[in-house]
């Protein structure tokens, strides 16, 4: 594109800017949120567009041009007010209220094809009142493992924020994780609300229970929608976030997915799951495994995941107790642990192929899988892609055959427990009719990709990038999520 037609590009002509954009938090009044400016960056070369979201948004993705991507979010023009959105958190235990936005703002909310109401929020897009010693930036590694991991987890079937556009920005950034100076990126994340628990702790911690009162009603009635007109809306919607926080961490454990920063600024009012940090996918089951370098006592180690969620809602009662009775607090979050355990139960199962987890030997098999993992340390991620590749009718047969061409399973050696859980499972199969075979094989391939995200994966699509600009394998591999 010449310099002319990036000055003659207008912004009526660009959809993006063209959406219908409500102002549903701008309404709530100035409380909670600072008005700021987008960062004026040196360059805007777009490295990835969502397409597959466009459509949900009511957009064609032929009609919306590259440069339409970098108007509205790279250079910022067309739209304001950005909204940083101001919050509180407990980070690794400790109360922090120096937080808030700190390299992002709300860009926008649009309501999608689904009437659901949607945020567009930016990360890396400038400092602001809340960025504290920070550059206000994101670093463009930093925008590639977010997209990936939005990307792979929705494949996995875990609710989550997905990345709208990734522009790199031309700047160089400082930073102790990698070599420096690195390039920056800016980046446009669609979720569900940007509104998490920390926001409602700043509310608390400046004794404010009228704003808390407008922030939940808010929050009821555009994300929990058919709660807004019942009497005993306040309880059933703490009970109900218990609900998505316990499933949504069972998603992450089937999914094998560690989260790594599970601070309340990092945990959704919603229970979407989002913020793609230092994140990392378990190499193999390993219930210590801990991504963030930084996490020294493991707190946020894979295994303690659903405790560390639960304290999180536990702590989000604080706030809550203005409005909600402290017994409906509590009894919502009492069924947390059942909620989780019937999550996991059923996810596990359809990763094993069955989509209905009714059938009698369910739980010895999860049991044995789970056995296996462990004591084999196989890889967590290949050996379900592996029975999603291998499976076959003639693994009724006999015993022998599951799993027969597997890469994986040769190179762990033949264990008791992984002939017990052949045997096993060939039994299973000898009660399926074919029919239902055929269910399983589809079950098999729908929850287990080929790909995985572990991080030598990652690594190997960055390499290309820093040595020569390749971004083909990035786009190969995201495409194998989509
Ligand atoms: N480079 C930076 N400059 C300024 N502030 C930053 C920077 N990195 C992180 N922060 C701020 O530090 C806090 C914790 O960061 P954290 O990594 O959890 O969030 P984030 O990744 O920046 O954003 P989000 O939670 O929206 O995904 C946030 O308030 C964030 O805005
Ligand atoms: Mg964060």
């Amino acid at each position: 594109m010449t310099l002319a037609q990036t000055q003659n590009h207008t912004n009526s002509s660009n959809p993006l800017l063209n959406l219908n954009y409500e102002n549903a938090l701008e309404s709530l009044g100035n409380d909670y949120y600072d008005e700021v400016a987008a960062e004026e960056f040196p360059q805007h070369i777009l490295r990835w567009r969502n397409d597959s979201l466009l459509p949900s948004l009511g957009l064609d993705p032929q009609v919306v041009k590259d440069e339409d991507f970098i108007h509205a979010f790279g250079k910022f023009q067309g739209r304001k007010p950005f909204l940083a959105l101001r919050y509180h958190g407990y980070q690794f235990g400790e109360y922090n209220s120096q937080l808030g936005d700190g390299r992002g703002f709300l860009y926008g909310q649009i309501r999608g094809t689904d009437n659901e109401l949607y945020d567009f929020g930016t990360k890396g897009s400038g400092r602001t009142p809340y960025s504290r010693g920070g550059d206000g930036m994101l670093t463009l590694k930093g925008g590639v493992r977010e997209v990936l991991a939005a990307e792979a987890l929705h494949r996995l079937g875990v609710k989550t924020s997905r990345c709208l556009s990734m522009i790199e920005t031309g700047l160089g950034l400082w930073r102790g994780d990698e070599p420096s100076p690195t390039r920056s990126s800016v980046m446009i994340r669609m979720s569900k609300s940007h509104i998490r628990f920390g926001t409602f702790e700043r509310l608390n911690y400046l004794k404010r229970p009228d704003l808390t009162q407008k922030l939940l009603d808010h929050v009821i009635n555009e994300y929990y929608q058919n709660l807004k007109y019942d009497d005993d809306k306040y309880a059933l919607f703490y009970a109900e976030l218990v609900k998505r926080v316990a499933e949504l961490v069972a998603q992450w454990m089937a999914a094998g997915f560690c989260h790594a920063v599970l601070n309340t600024d990092n945990m959704s009012i919603t229970g979407e799951s989002f913020d793609y940090g230092p994140y990392a996918f378990i190499p193999h089951y390993d219930l210590y495994f801990t991504a963030a370098y930084f996490d020294y006592y493991r707190r946020y180690c894979y295994g303690q995941q659903p405790s560390i969620c639960h304290l999180n809602l536990e702590l989000l009662q604080e706030p809550l107790k203005a409005i909600i009775n402290i017994h409906d607090l509590q009894s919502g979050l009492s069924k947390f642990a059942e909620y989780y355990r019937q999550e996991y139960r059923s996810l596990m199962l359809k990763k094993l192929g069955f989509e209905d987890s009714l059938f009698p030997q369910a739980d010895d098999l999860l049991e044995l899988t789970i056995t296996f993992l462990k004591d084999s340390q196989i890889n967590y991620h290949q050996f379900f892609a592996d029975m999603a590749r291998t499976f076959s009718i003639k693994w009724r047969d006999e015993p022998a055959l599951v799993m027969n061409g597997s890469d994986i399973i040769p190179t762990v050696g033949a264990s008791a427990v992984f002939d017990n859980w052949c045997i096993l499972y060939h039994q299973i199969l000898n009660n399926f009719d074919l029919e239902e075979i055929e269910v399983i094989a589809k079950t098999l391939h729908k929850h287990n990709p080929q790909a995985n995200l572990l991080r030598p994966v990652i690594e190997d699509i960055w390499q290309p990038i820093v040595d020569a600009d390749n971004w083909q394998p990035f786009y190969d591999l995201v495409g194998q999520f989509q």
